[in-house]
């Protein structure tokens, strides 16, 4: 589904990331672990044509991601505030995310009622504009958006910060629903090794800009990361 090849950023004398090869099947769940500043952020915007990579290439489907859109049609991504539109409330976002995948007003609103959980009765008919809300309310419009195109791929970054341990539970139910009803293909960094390994089969630890450990989740994964980063 999506294959890396040679892929490099430097910023500087300093290289940020730097991974030789990589394929991630479709239907995976792969979980991106490392410390401050590992470049975690750095592959998602390459990986989404955000930034470009210094050398190298991301393909998705076979298509050099810099070169083409058509992954655009299939991937939904949250990587943070900068994807939402804060003079907007949530309703207005929602419909006009809604718009561009050709869905009416009717059928968002219908949409989001399977969010009411994961929403908590903080997201809708607040009269509020995104920009007054708190930052973990503000990841859940994020989240909502990015799944509303039912992409093929999803790309989230630190997903689980700021949220409450009520609605990281629900995140994380429905991220496990989502990957298991439509094979959907995942991306997510964090740094609650916990939820990583609770929802990815498929663990990549980074360093430096490298890959450090690529590893299919079993049970002893948890201890195995612990270990790591105690060290
Ligand atoms: N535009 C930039 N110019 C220079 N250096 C940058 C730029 N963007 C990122 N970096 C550097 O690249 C490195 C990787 O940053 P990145 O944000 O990708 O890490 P991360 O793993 O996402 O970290 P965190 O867990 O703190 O979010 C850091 O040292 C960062 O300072």
């Amino acid at each position: 589904m999506i294959e890396i090849k040679d892929l490099k950023k430097i910023y500087g004398n300093r290289t940020v990331v730097d991974i030789p090869g990589l394929e991630i099947r479709a239907g995976e769940t792969v979980g991106l672990v490392g410390n401050n500043g590992a470049g975690k952020t750095t592959f998602f915007r390459m990986l989404l044509d955000l930034i470009r990579p210094t050398s190298g290439v991301v393909r998705s489907k076979g298509e050099d991601v810099s070169q083409s859109s058509d992954w655009k049609n299939y991937t939904a991504s949250y990587l943070d505030e900068g994807f939402l539109i804060d003079y907007l409330t949530p309703e207005e976002y929602f419909t006009f995310i809604g718009s561009l995948h050709g869905l009416s007003v009717a059928h968002v609103a219908d949409y989001l009622r399977q969010y009411d959980e994961f929403f908590n009765g903080e997201i809708l008919n607040r009269g509020k504009y995104i920009r007054d809300f708190s930052k973990g309310n503000q990841n859940k419009v994020g989240i909502a958006a990015a799944l509303m195109q039912k992409p093929e791929i999803l790309v989230l970054d630190e997903p689980f910060a700021n949220l409450d341990p009520t609605t990281q539970i629900r995140l994380k139910n429905l991220l496990r629903e989502l990957s298991r009803t439509r094979n959907m293909t995942t991306f997510i960094s964090s740094h609650d090794l916990n939820h990583v390994t609770d929802i990815c089969n498929r663990i990549i630890l980074v360093e430096k800009g490298q890959v450090i450990k690529d590893i299919q989740t079993d049970e002893n994964t948890l201890a195995e990361l612990e270990n790591y980063f105690s060290g």
